[in-house]
């Protein structure tokens, strides 16, 4: 891992590395932000999974995290959303290709090759960051709008990886919305099935571990009836008794204004459940 970002931040340092990814076969950035505490010892890592047209920056430089973190001896760990490269399959659109990872493993031509960041989240980043960093194995996950949907799916897909999890504006059914449809069918194909075990809404129905979800959704959200819809969320959970603290919060939007107002709340949640 190479460091191309390095700087003090609340008494602790925000970085920035490259590395080559195996599983995306391709260089990705991730931001990494250490704790004071990480200087006396390994701390419990957060990672956070961005949204459309992010990269490793939107989060370190938006979101104000770095404040709660070195208040709760938190490493943050922030990815790129996709595969990137000249090498790399892409769109024109915000929405597919590059920017637009959607924190599937790919199974569909011209998106195959590159585009596993199912796995690269689930498995070869922590592999990473434990060996590299002052970090535990003591995890935590939550995303924003896409990548809201990437941590429901992901902790929901693996039982005991996560201590908690979270989300802010969440795609929490990818299946039933253009955006997902877009992209699941451009990278999973046309089979609805295979599509399900990307969908939270889906997997909140066979959820073994029944992980507490914690949800903020701003109710002036551009996107909240056409894309997030998170009253099927609300719905799936109180059917299947898997608990959901949905909270609307009035007059955010889509923004990392937003996330910026809610982080903080997220952060002592997600640091509560990893010291218990
Ligand atoms: N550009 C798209 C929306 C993209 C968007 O809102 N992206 C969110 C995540 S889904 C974001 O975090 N954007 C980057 C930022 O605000 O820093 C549009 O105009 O419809």
């Amino acid at each position: 891992m190479e460091r191309i970002e390095h700087r003090a931040c609340f008494g602790g340092w925000q970085d920035v590395y490259r590395h080559r990814s195996e599983v995306l076969d391709c260089d990705m950035t991730v931001g990494v932000y250490l704790p004071p505490q990480a200087a006396h010892g390994p701390c419990p890592v957060l990672y956070w999974l961005s949204g459309l047209t992010c990269n490793e920056q939107n989060f370190i430089t938006k979101a104000g995290a770095q404040r709660y973190a070195a208040e709760h001896g938190v490493i943050l760990v922030a990815p790129d959303t996709s595969p990137r490269g000249q090498d790399v399959a892409n769109d024109e659109a915000y929405d597919l290709g590059q920017g637009a990872g959607f924190y599937v493993n790919a199974t569909r031509e011209p998106w195959a090759k590159h585009y596993r960041m199912y796995d690269y989240v689930a498995d070869e980043l922590p592999a990473l960051v434990e060996a590299k960093f002052p970090a535990t194995d003591v995890r935590a996950i939550s995303g924003h709008s896409m990548g809201g949907h990437g941590a429901l799916v992901i902790a929901l897909r693996n039982p005991g990886r996560y201590r908690s999890v979270s989300a802010f504006s969440p795609i929490v059914a990818p299946s039933q919305v253009p955006w997902g449809e877009k992209a699941f069918a451009a990278y999973l194909g046309d089979d609805r099935e295979a599509w399900k075990r990307y969908d939270a809404v889906e997997l909140v129905k066979g959820a073994r571990e029944k992980l507490p979800l914690l949800v903020d959704q701003g109710d002036a959200d551009e996107f909240l009836s056409g894309q997030l819809k998170p009253e099927l969320l609300r719905a799936v959970c109180a059917a299947a008794g898997h608990r959901l603290e949905l909270r609307l919060q009035p007059g955010y939007d889509h923004s990392y204004y937003f996330i910026a107002s809610f982080i903080g709340d997220h952060i002592a949640h997600h640091a509560r459940a990893m010291r218990a």
